[in-house]
């Protein structure tokens, strides 16, 4: 019998099954140049009055014929066409807290034009709202959408469903754009969530329920409350935030690290709970486990694929452990430096949070877990030569103690080296801010529009000549309410150069864009034909954040 891995796995549904087999189908009848989007697929909803059976029937009837020759792409798009909607599980909604110019909207920004495009900004976030179908609540079989209680903001293109991490940029965007209902409405769909399975899912799909994506829950929730001021919000949320909080540092989640003194410094990692073939990519990772002989590789290195998925960068070079080889990812093999930031962050916003609702006692605690986590980041994370913290290979599967080694530093340049500066506990130390501050401008990162993702040019969407998208926004944002001249001077450069690349891309292309080409944007890049103007949920939002946190006055679009 052959060898299998024993990690967790989390079951999906009979429906995702199917439409996997849906996928493949497809892969195989299109000719390769027009392959549609995997994730199409997945995402399609069973039409009434059909039910799983009768399709999956139905289905196998088309295909029965076609075990060497594929089914033709009209057959197979009139199957599609005649049991499947595309699309409709989402329903447009206009936000209620939406107006056109809110009050005291960027008092700040006092250059017209720059004012302008962000009412043009703001005015996007009609085309990403939705809510779900009353479909989906009445009959959740029929669908991979999964029913959420409020109002979405969607990052919008091909994700038509809420993710996890998206939503923390989205929500700074709303702050500014003084939507606070849909702001709550966002953090309390993904409590919802927490409450169901016991962690906010990597989006809301059947097939993201064996993962997560990077915690920053405690943060939308911090960042509402202190322009809201909204008391109930934290006291329902505490609960919730104690469950997540509890997932990610245990079990598989979490690791322990002996420094040379031999002390104990709790830690964690990325893990998802799943080791097949991710479905909205099934296509595509089916073929790259091919290159492995044995059940056991397949299935771990489905694993590390999945898990990179949790990590919200799928994919990068950071994760494997002979860049650029894919073959090589090991995902969960890496101590990453920026979840344990956002753990961090976690910990020092309950404490925060238990405070504000009287409970100095579990306040007291959380700030100890922050202070123990703070001397693990000296221990295992900060390499005084190169001035940033280093992400830390395993050198076993990490469920024992295992002892801290120098050369299992990750000593490649990533954004997320610098991700520690966002949180009190190391941008208020100035010497610390002066030393990390150098080593970014060394870096080699800071690019014509922003932070780059790596320096590693590997064909991944997480590698240069990629930003680290919106991420960056959280460095910037650190570095620029320190005490030090020279952190806030670099901030607000990067800011305005990521403002002034959106903008350009904006006004020639006519989308806000998920991510840019960095690296290699000219002075006022971008280019493609005009079309309608749409927006992408954090892009959207880290714009309107950035806006509101550096107040521009004079024109940001020339060249300083
Ligand atoms: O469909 C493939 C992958 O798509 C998602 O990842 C990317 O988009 C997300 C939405 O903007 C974003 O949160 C993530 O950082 C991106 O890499 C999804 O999160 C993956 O799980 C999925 O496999």
């Amino acid at each position: 019998m052959a060898i299998s891995d024993t990690g967790p796995l989390v079951q999906t549904t009979p429906l995702v099954t199917f439409l996997q087999r849906v996928q493949l189908e497809a892969h195989r009848s299109y000719p390769n140049e027009k392959t549609p989007d995997p994730k199409f697929y997945i995402d399609l909803s069973l039409k009434l009055p059909h039910h799983l059976s009768t399709v999956e029937a139905a289905f196998n009837d088309l295909t029965s014929g076609s075990r060497d020759l594929p089914v033709p792409v009209k057959k197979l798009e009139k199957f599609v066409h005649e049991y499947f909607d595309d699309a409709k599980d989402l329903v447009p909604h206009e936000p209620e807290d939406f107006v056109t110019d809110p009050f005291e909207f960027l008092l700040n920004v006092e250059n017209d034009q720059v004012r302008e495009w962000a009412r043009e900004v703001h005015s996007l976030w009609k085309t990403l709202c939705y809510r779900v179908s009353d479909s989906v609540r009445e009959s959740p079989d029929r669908h991979t959408l999964l029913p959420l209680p409020e109002p979405v903001i969607i990052p919008g293109s091909r994700f038509k469903e809420v993710y996890y991490w998206d939503s923390y940029w989205v929500i700074k965007g709303l702050m500014t754009s003084k939507m606070f209902t849909t702001a709550k409405g966002i953090v309390t769909n993904l409590m919802s969530l927490v409450e169901t399975y016991g962690y906010a899912l990597n989006g809301a799909r059947a097939y993201y329920t064996n993962r997560s994506q990077p915690p920053l829950l405690s943060s939308m929730v911090y960042e509402i409350y202190n322009v809201t001021k909204d008391e109930e919000l934290v006291r329902k949320a505490i609960p919730v935030l104690l469950k997540e909080y509890e997932f990610w540092n245990s079990g598989k989640h979490k690791v322990v690290i002996r420094d040379a003194s031999g002390n104990d410094h709790m830690l964690s990692r990325y893990y998802a709970m799943w080791n097949m073939p991710r479905p909205e990519s099934y296509v595509f990772d089916q073929e790259s486990a091919s290159a492995f002989s044995s059940t056991l590789q397949k299935q771990r290195f489905l694993r590390d694929i999945a898990t990179a998925a949790e990590t919200g960068c799928d994919f990068s070079t950071r994760w494997m452990r002979d860049p650029p080889n894919f073959a090589t990812m090991a995902t969960t093999s890496v101590v990453p430096v920026d979840l344990n930031v956002f753990l961090l962050k976690m910990e020092l916003d309950i404490a925060f949070m238990m405070g504000i609702c009287g409970d100095k006692n579990g306040s007291e605690r959380f700030v100890k877990a922050s202070e123990a986590r703070k001397k693990a980041f000296e221990a295992v994370f900060w390499n005084e030569k190169a001035g940033q913290w280093l992400d830390y290979w395993l050198s076993s599967d990490g469920d024992e103690p295992e002892t801290w080694k120098a050369e299992n530093q990750n000593t490649n340049v990533f954004a997320s080296n610098f991700a520690p500066i966002w949180i009190s506990s190391f941008n208020s130390d100035e010497n610390l801010v002066k030393k990390v501050v150098k080593a970014l401008k060394n870096s080699g990162l800071i690019a014509p529009a922003g932070i780059l993702t790596s320096l590693k040019n590997s064909g991944q969407q997480w590698d240069y000549p990629n930003g680290w998208a919106p991420q960056q926004e959280i460095i910037v944002t650190g570095l620029a309410r320190t005490g030090v001249k020279e952190a806030k001077e670099i901030a607000e450069e990067i800011a305005r150069r990521w403002i002034r690349s959106s903008y350009s891309v904006y006004k020639t292309s006519g989308s806000i864009h998920e991510k840019l080409n960095v690296a290699e944007f000219g002075e006022y890049g971008g280019g493609g034909e005009y079309k309608p103007q749409t927006g992408f949920g954090w892009s959207n939002g880290v714009i309107l954040a950035f806006l509101e946190e550096f107040g521009w006055h004079s024109d940001l679009f020339i060249k300083h």
